[in-house]
């Protein structure tokens, strides 16, 4: 089953002080089917993080159609789904992770997660329990789960963020170079988790400034470039799709 299709897509940003506008990006096409994950490459500036800031709708695509196929609305084109709809996939269906942190101050690692599954409307007894389990699976250490995350280090944000992103399920997971600020050990620490959430049957879209990181882990890396995706075979060979 096709998870999500985007054809021709395209992002526009106004310059206000030059009253001008910039094509930021133009011309994508890619197709993932579900259960797979794309690893998005290529130089600073080409585009990477709009495409993945699109499918959440945090920006608004001008060009082209981001079809996904959704569990309460079958297929549904984001560029053009209401204020409403998005709403209700950010809850139930679409989770998007990056480096940063960006939650509600005077919140405690636990609550924020069991928040993440109050917003769902599972019970307080369930949100507990289910995110003293996502706090475990994620590695966060035990002591940090009762204190605000703003003095949290790098990798502890992202375990967080992640165990908040994942602890709803989601179908599609937006992941927006979470490695970016990471020594080697946490790297290899999210490696891990990646492998998890694939195993358990997440649809993933990823970017990566270190394409070394993401050997063997994608189906398909597509290379802002030559605006091509390409099928990896997890055995490490390589051909054009
Ligand atoms: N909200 C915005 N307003 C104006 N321009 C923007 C906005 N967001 C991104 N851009 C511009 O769009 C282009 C693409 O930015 P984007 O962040 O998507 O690139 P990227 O490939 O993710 O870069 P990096 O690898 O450095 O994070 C850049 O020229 C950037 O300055």
């Amino acid at each position: 089953m096709t998870m999500i299709e985007i054809k021709d897509f395209g992002k526009r940003f106004s310059i206000h002080h030059l009253e001008e506008t910039m094509q930021a990006v133009e011309g994508i096409d890619f197709c993932l089917e579900e259960g797979e994950f794309i690893g998005i490459v290529g130089k600073s500036g080409s585009g990477k993080s709009t495409i993945l800031k699109s499918i959440y709708r945090t920006y608004l695509p001008d060009e082209g159609s981001i079809q996904y196929n959704s569990k309460q609305f079958g297929k549904i084109d984001l560029a053009r789904a209401t204020e409403r709809e998005i709403l209700f996939l950010r809850k139930y269906e679409i989770g998007y992770v990056s480096q940063f942190l960006n939650v509600m101050p005077r919140a405690t690692s636990r609550q924020l997660v069991e928040r993440a599954l109050l917003e769902m409307g599972e019970t307080e007894e369930v949100a507990r329990l289910e995110a003293e389990q996502a706090l475990t699976h994620f590695e966060l250490d035990r002591k940090l789960w009762d204190t605000y995350p703003t003095t949290f280090s790098g990798g502890e944000k992202l375990r967080l963020n992640i165990a908040m992103a994942t602890v709803k399920k989601p179908r599609l997971l937006l992941l927006d170079e979470p490695t970016a600020s990471l020594d080697q050990q946490s790297k290899i620490k999210v490696r891990e988790i990646i492998e998890k959430l694939r195993a358990d049957g997440t649809t993933l879209v990823g970017i990566f400034h270190d394409i070394e990181f993401m050997e063997g882990l994608c189906d398909q890396v597509f290379h802002m470039e030559s605006k091509r995706p390409i099928r990896k075979m997890l055995a490490g060979s390589i051909h054009e799709s």
